[in-house]
């Protein structure tokens, strides 16, 4: 019977199911960090249980870690999960890939930069954008503390099969227009519930044409609207993207293991529960305007009227977001001025994100009236960005260049928003509050971030003149 990616990943880890009842399937790979981690050990210690696979658990420390002086934690609650996590790794045999280590960073940036994801693999962590993993036809997501702890000591996971949703992309993407604008206006014409209780896939042309950082970009936002995962094909992109990495099968066993991963596509004649399609030939740079990823509009237009939504609801909410966001309906976009410009996080915090944003940063100078922060995913995107100059652009044009971590992409590091501050950030959510209280977060791409760091206010990315560096 012909299948969907997701059903051949899915019947490929069932251990057991019964009707009626969550499957039990099995987990290739758990990753961990230090803030959905703790209890997980703890629970293991007090009923006296070993991590069952040791070889398939990596830890790294993310969340809580200064990027600015990353050894000096001086926040009680970021030291005490940060040593955590590091006793935990020791006691229970775990790798930890910690400050000290080349390979430390966001969770989602260096577990697939060093070769721990693979096509058809099941990967999880407590982490909602595990999703980010499914750009190379894993099928990754997120879960709670206890299914960590669940997973520690069994290595298999109790899951209800999701649905299945095509997320059709046709036409192509314009020059200049990236992975995230095409993600956000995904979010933005659908909402961000529109894909609950399915695993999406990503299809088309223009799907095919993203490099891999592109498409993790897309994986990763596949959960604010609201799925449980997000997929993308394996093809010759993704296995050359692997090709060599620390952690995946070497010389034949890898050509092996590409006879198989090839077999990962949804096949002809394949039904999905639900398809939807987006054109992505009239996209335009995306800012959003408001306090949840699908409050987006094109760069070119207004703050919008919260009266011209359709329902009671909607209009309620953009009211509200309005107020919290201090705007003004009918602003144009390009007229908001912006405190803070944040390039980084696992939706853009990898090496292409920071080519994209150093060729616009290129020979200009960052506005004086505001502070820019440049945050490599992780310790090996910042020795690769400093190996291709892209640090000296940054420091030369008045960007903060800083060690690896989730820094601004939420408030749980020094990297905090002061009350009121608006941001042009990279990030995937600019809820209330998430880059620090009051804070005001309009989530963009880095070719836009790194336009308006110069211009001190939205631009259209499109209207500047660069050229994007080669890899050195
Ligand atoms: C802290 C963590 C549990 C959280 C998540 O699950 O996504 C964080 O990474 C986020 O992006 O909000
Ligand atoms: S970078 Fe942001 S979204 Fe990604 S794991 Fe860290 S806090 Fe979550």
């Amino acid at each position: 019977m012909a299948k969907t990616l997701f059903e051949k990943i899915w019947d490929n880890h069932v251990i057991h199911q019964e009707e009626g009842k969550p499957s039990i399937i099995y987990i290739d790979l758990q990753l961990v960090h230090e803030v959905t981690s703790p209890q997980a050990f703890e629970g293991l210690r007090l009923s006296g249980r070993k991590v069952r696979r040791p070889d398939l658990t990596f830890a790294t420390m993310d969340h809580n870690v200064p990027t600015k002086d990353r050894f000096n934690i001086t926040d009680p609650i970021s030291k005490q999960q940060i040593d955590t996590l590091s006793q935990n790794c020791k006691d229970f045999g775990v790798k930890l890939f910690d400050l000290e280590n080349i390979d430390q960073g966001v969770v989602h940036v260096m577990g697939p930069e060093i070769g721990l994801t693979h096509p058809g693999k099941t990967i999880v962590c407590g982490d909602s954008h595990t999703s980010t993993h499914g750009a190379f036809g894993a099928l990754a997501f997120g879960i709670g503390t206890s299914e960590v702890e669940h997973v520690m000591a069994t290595q298999c996971l109790q899951q209800s099969k999701a649905k299945t949703l095509e997320v059709r992309i046709i036409g192509s993407l314009n020059p200049g227009i990236t992975a995230k604008d095409l993600i956000l206006g995904v979010i933005g014409k659908y909402g961000t519930d529109f894909a609950t209780g399915y695993v999406i896939e990503y299809t088309g042309e223009a799907i095919r044409n993203l490099s891999m950082e592109e498409r993790m970009t897309v994986c990763n936002m596949s959960i604010e609207g609201g799925a449980r995962a997000g997929l993308i094909a394996p093809d010759e992109k993704t296995f050359e993207y692997l090709r060599g990495r620390e952690y995946v099968p070497q010389g034949e066993a890898f050509d092996q293991a590409v006879v198989e991963w090839t077999k990962l596509i949804t096949d002809d004649g394949a039904q999905f529960d639900r398809v939807v399609e987006f054109d992505a030939s009239t996209l335009i740079p995306q800012v959003t305007w408001g306090t949840s990823p699908g409050m987006g509009a094109d760069i070119t237009s207004l703050v919008p009227d919260p009266t011209s939504f359709a329902t009671e609801n909607e209009r309620k909410a953009a009211e509200k977001a309005i107020e919290y966001m201090g705007l003004t309906p009918g602003t144009p976009m390009t007229e908001l001025a912006v405190d803070y410009v944040f390039i980084g996080s696992c939706t853009n915090g990898r090496i292409e994100d920071l080519r994209a944003a150093a060729a616009v940063a290129q020979g200009h100078k960052v506005s004086s009236s505001l502070t820019a922060i440049v945050v490599p995913g992780s310790g090996r995107v910042k020795i690769q960005a400093e190996k291709e100059g892209l640090d000296q652009i940054f420091i030369e044009a008045g960007f903060e260049w800083r060690d690896a971590g989730c820094s601004m992409c939420l408030a749980m590091n020094p990297d905090v928003l002061k009350p009121g501050q608006r941001c042009a950030s990279t990030s995937n959510r600019n809820f209330e509050g998430r880059q620090g209280r009051d804070g005001r977060t309009h989530l963009v791409s880095p070719a836009m971030a790194a336009a308006a760091a110069i211009k001190g206010h939205f631009v259209d990315v499109r209207d500047w003149n660069f050229k994007v560096k080669q890899q050195a």
